[in-house]
Order: C-alpha cells, then structure tokens, then sequence
C-alpha cells in the first residue's frame, strides 16, 4: 500500500536490459461518498522498451487514461493509487515526493495529450511555453531557451518559426497546435512520452505527420506510451500491445501478433468492430452490450456477459497467462 510520499535518490541509470518503464500491479481507485471506492485500475502491469512503443487499447472506461495518469501522478482529487510499483531509471515513480516528481514530469516522462488547448497556456505565447521548461529545470538560460524554442519549433515543421513563437496557441490552426504542443514536450529530450490519443482531433494528413513527428522521437530512442481507440494507428506506430477491460489488462503481446491474431475474445470483439479490420475484410461487428459498471463488476470474468464464447468455467477469472512466448492472454479458451 502507498501511504507516505518518500524522498528517493535520484535513481541510477537503469541497466541496459531493464526495460525504460516497467510497471508492476498498479491499482488507482475513486473514491465515493456512502460507497466503496471505485477500482478503475486493478492489477495493471506492462514494459515499455527504449525506443519502443506500446499501445494501449480497449473501449471508453477501461483505464486507460487513469492507467497512465497513475504513473504521472496527475490523478484528479478523488483518485488514489493505492498498489504498485512504476520502476523507471532504477526509480519507483509512484514512490517518489511530490519534489521528486515534478522533476521527472516534463523533463524524462511528457505527456501529448488528443487536444493541444488541454497541455497549453492560452494566455502565454508559445516562447514561454516551450522555455519555461528548460528554464525550470536549469537545462538552459533564458537566451539559449529562446534560440532552443525556435528550433523546436522549425523541428516539427511548423513554418517561419521565428515569427511563430511570439504567438499564442489560439492563432495558430488546430493541426500547427497539435505540432506546438509536440514541440513542448519534446523539448526537454524525454526519454518516455505518454500520448493520449495524440491524433484523434485532427484530419487523417496531420494525423500522419503527428505519427511521423513522434516515430522520429522513437527512433531516438524515446520509449511511447500511445493511448488510442485506433487500431490502424496502433498497427502503424506502435510495436507493443496491451488490451484493457474494466481496468485490467486481458491480452498482451507484439502489436502485428495482436491484430493478425487475437486470442482473448474481447481483443477478437475489438478487432472485429474496428475500421482497421472491418473495412478490409468484413462488416463492422460491434461487440454487444457495454463495458460492466466497476462499481457492480460481474463475478469471473468480467467480459463473460457479453462473450459468445463463455463457459461455466468462467465463473471463475483466469489470470494472465502465457499462450506462447511474448503472448499472455486472461481466458481460459486462449491458445496458441
Ligand atoms: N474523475 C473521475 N471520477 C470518478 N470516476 C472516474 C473519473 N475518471 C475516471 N473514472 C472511472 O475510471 C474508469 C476508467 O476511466 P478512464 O478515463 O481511464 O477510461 P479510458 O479507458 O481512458 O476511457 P476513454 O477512452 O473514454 O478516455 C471510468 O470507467 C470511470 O469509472
């Protein structure tokens, strides 16, 4: 259980064959007034690898954003993480102070989130948005920042930068935010970012320069977390795959494996009700029925009242577990 904030030592470098993030039984709940707490996030584990992507998939109300902004520590007030560990650069991040911490966000970990006007300052010109952090955290002076900011800027293909950093974000067009916004978090030189269904508010040519803009970061090595309802996106950038379902993750494995070859029905479900697939080779197949209300999760398995496959063993929940190597799944029928 995480009770008290604890200062840590800055972290040794990680070794070369632990993962950039591994994140082990993460648990965050809600609190709720004359109830139990609501568990949106129930014994989440994934790896993200150096220059690597990893996709997190799954329908509205999974835990997917609660799930990484868990490891952000950027919870709303009613959220509390209340188990595991979040190990990155030899550090628990969700151990951390809250000192500690501020000086991983935006600096090693940032965050590209579906709608730039969510991660800008309306009021501040994109300048000091994109030199406060490197100001902040004593990377650079105030002149160098400046000359930083308009390279950044120019980085991610947004003309006559010079002239753009004096503007302030609403002046710019919604695909030009979008880059501004990646120029901001990039900055800094992450080596993880965490995006929220980064290209979901734009049309399909900036969503295609969004993807390449952070496909360059990754082959920098930056390790991605990618949020995304699009499997097309996720088979086009990403490398890894984790599928959520009321707050725990049902399948994992290689992104190609996953789509090729789901093995957890509700990864089928999703497969089958995607554009991704549907639009290739069959109809969209919506999965019936909705995602359980956590506050009434089902017994067993919590997929089992909408799964055309169900049996009575369902009842009982599988856990995760290895259907061949680098594949897990949580369903008794998964096999390789
Ligand atoms: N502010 C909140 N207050 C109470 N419960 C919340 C809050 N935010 C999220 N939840 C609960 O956490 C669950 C997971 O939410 P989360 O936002 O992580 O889902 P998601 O998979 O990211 O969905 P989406 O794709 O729609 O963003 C929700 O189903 C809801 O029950």
């Amino acid at each position: 259980m995480i009770t008290a904030e604890r200062e840590q030592p800055i972290g040794r470098p990680a070794a070369q064959d632990e993962p950039l993030l591994r994140v082990t039984d993460l648990r965050t709940e809600f609190r709720r007034d004359h109830a139990d707490p609501l568990r949106a996030v129930d014994g989440v584990s994934f790896d993200v690898g150096r220059g690597r992507a990893l996709a997190i998939v799954g329908e509205s109300g999974s835990g997917k954003s609660v799930t990484v902004r868990s490891l952000m520590r950027v919870l709303p007030r009613t959220a509390r993480t209340t188990d595991g560990h979040a190990m990155f650069g030899g550090r628990d991040l969700l151990a951390l102070s809250s000192r500690a911490m501020r000086r991983v966000q935006g600096r090693e970990i940032s965050m590209v989130f579906q709608n730039a006007m969510e991660a800008m300052n309306p009021t501040l010109t994109l300048e000091r948005q994109l030199t406060e952090p490197l100001i902040w955290h004593g990377i650079c002076n105030r002149i160098d920042a400046r000359q930083r900011a308009i390279q950044a800027l120019g980085d991610v293909g947004i003309p006559e930068p010079e002239r753009r950093v004096k503007v302030y974000p609403f002046q710019l067009s919604g695909g030009m935010r979008q880059r501004a916004m990646i120029a901001m978090a990039m900055i800094t030189e992450p080596s993880l970012l965490i995006a929220d269904e980064p290209t979901t508010a734009v049309d399909v040519t900036v969503q295609r320069q969004i993807l390449d803009l952070l496909a360059a970061q990754k082959e920098r090595g930056t390790g991605v977390i990618m949020i995304t309802h699009d499997l097309g996106v996720a088979r086009y950038f990403c490398d890894d795959a984790v599928v959520m379902y009321a707050g725990r993750v049902v399948e994992r494995a290689p992104v190609r494996d996953l789509l090729d070859r789901p093995h957890h029905p509700y990864s089928q479900g999703l497969l089958a009700s995607s554009v991704e697939v549907g639009g290739r080779e069959r109809p969209l197949e919506p999965i019936p029925g909705s995602p359980p209300d956590l506050a009434h999760r089902p017994e067993g398995c919590p997929f089992r009242p909408r799964c055309a496959q169900a049996e009575d063993r369902c009842a009982e929940e599988q856990q995760l577990i290895m259907v061949s190597p680098g594949r897990e799944a949580a369903c008794w029928k998964a096999t390789a």
